[in-house]
């Protein structure tokens, strides 16, 4: 039977890059793009049946910023498919970021200087809004969405005879001085993606604890520093433009400018051919290149610790209870 692979934020950047390596790498998938966007969607499908005319790909339509679309999106999920053997957790935002210009300055004189071109720690603040389910709309789509999703799979992930890997993409800029467990959906601070990419990690820990024993098995990967709509919020892509030949100079000290979505994909597309009883559940796998542009994957320890990871898995549980609660009295009212 074909293996089945979705893949959230399908229809832009790492996430259409992504596809079209997957289908490069086993073309018999049967690949299922789940984009909030249908038109975007359908035009993404549409390139890649050029290339791969004979494929099976399919479209769900999901806001993983709504819990009503998560829910949606996931009966329809367990409705069409009996396995599901790879799930990408991928959309993610930054809402209205910030470059600090005197930090940047000043960190790029300093000893500094490539750990901040490569984490952005200290150099971008962000702006955060509250979402129609009451939560941080970063949170909720970065992490808490996904969180949901999986949950609501866990039939089709959970089965020993055929394991499920779930492969998150994270950040270099997940930050622990960013996350806070009285505060975990970052309402008060500016860096909301940093937080919530440091929480991805967090959850993604702490799932292998639970459920590796069930044949569920969770990794996270950083793509590197790509050019895509994410970034093109940063600067403007005219600026990016201007910046190519300094990126490729900053590239001779450090392996993590990979630029393009083909490059960030790296990572994401080698835990695809990866056996899931070799995988560590505490590193993350940084998509890198070396200054002559050849792909490879770094895995890097991360800085967090379990007892912070299952503290905050509770929490998870605790916030998922209360919301499909809410939703339900909404439902019953209508
Ligand atoms: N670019 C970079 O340098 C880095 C990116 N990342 C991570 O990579 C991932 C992909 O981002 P990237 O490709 O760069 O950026 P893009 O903006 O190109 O892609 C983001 C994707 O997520 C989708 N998305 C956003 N919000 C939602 C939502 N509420 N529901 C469903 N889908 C949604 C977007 O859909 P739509 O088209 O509808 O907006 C889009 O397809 C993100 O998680 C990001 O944090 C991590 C490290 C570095
Ligand atoms: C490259 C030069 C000379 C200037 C650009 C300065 C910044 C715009 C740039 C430096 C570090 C970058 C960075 C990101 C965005 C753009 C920078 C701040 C990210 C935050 C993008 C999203 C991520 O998830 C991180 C891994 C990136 C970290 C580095």
């Amino acid at each position: 039977m074909e293996r089945v692979a979705v893949v959230t934020g399908a229809s832009s950047g790492i996430g259409a890059a992504l596809c079209r390596r997957l289908l490069q790498e086993d073309a018999g998938i049967r690949l299922c793009l789940a984009c909030r966007n249908m038109e975007k969607a359908v035009a993404t499908r549409a390139r890649l049946l050029v290339t791969f005319p004979n494929t099976q790909i399919f479209l769900i339509q999901v806001d993983v910023g709504s819990m009503e679309s998560v829910l949606r999106a996931a009966k329809e999920i367990k409705q069409r498919f009996q396995r599901l053997d790879y799930l990408y957790l991928n959309a993610g935002i930054m809402l209205n970021p910030h470059i600090d210009c005197k930090a940047f300055f000043r960190g790029l004189f300093s000893r500094r200087a490539v750990h901040m071109l490569t984490t952005a720690e200290g150099l971008v603040t962000q702006e955060d809004r509250v979402t129609a389910d009451g939560l941080q709309e970063v949170f909720q789509t970065n992490l808490f969405g996904h969180f949901v999703l999986i949950q609501q799979l866990e039939p089709l992930l959970s089965q020993l005879e055929n394991p499920s890997h779930l492969i998150w993409t994270s950040s270099s800029n997940a930050r622990r001085s960013n996350f806070s467990l009285v505060d975990f959906q970052h309402s008060q601070g500016k860096e909301s993606y940093s937080s919530s990419k440091y929480a991805t990690d967090l959850t993604s820990v702490v799932l292998n604890k639970h459920f590796n024993k069930q044949g569920l098995y969770s990794s996270v990967v950083c793509p590197g520093v790509v050019m895509t709509n994410m970034t093109y919020g940063i600067l403007p892509s005219f600026v990016w433009k201007l910046l190519i030949p300094i990126m490729w100079l900053i590239r001779f000290f450090t392996s993590t400018y990979t630029m393009t979505p083909y490059n960030g994909a790296e990572a994401l597309v080698w835990l695809f051919r990866q056996k899931l009883e070799s995988l560590d559940p505490l590193v993350k796998y940084h998509s890198c290149i070396s200054p002559w542009g050849k792909n490879y994957v770094e895995p890097r320890k991360m800085d967090l610790d379990e007892e912070t990871a299952e503290i905050f898995y509770q929490n998870l549980l605790e916030l998922e209870r209360q919301v499909l609660m809410r939703l339900e009295g909404q439902q019953n009212i209508k």
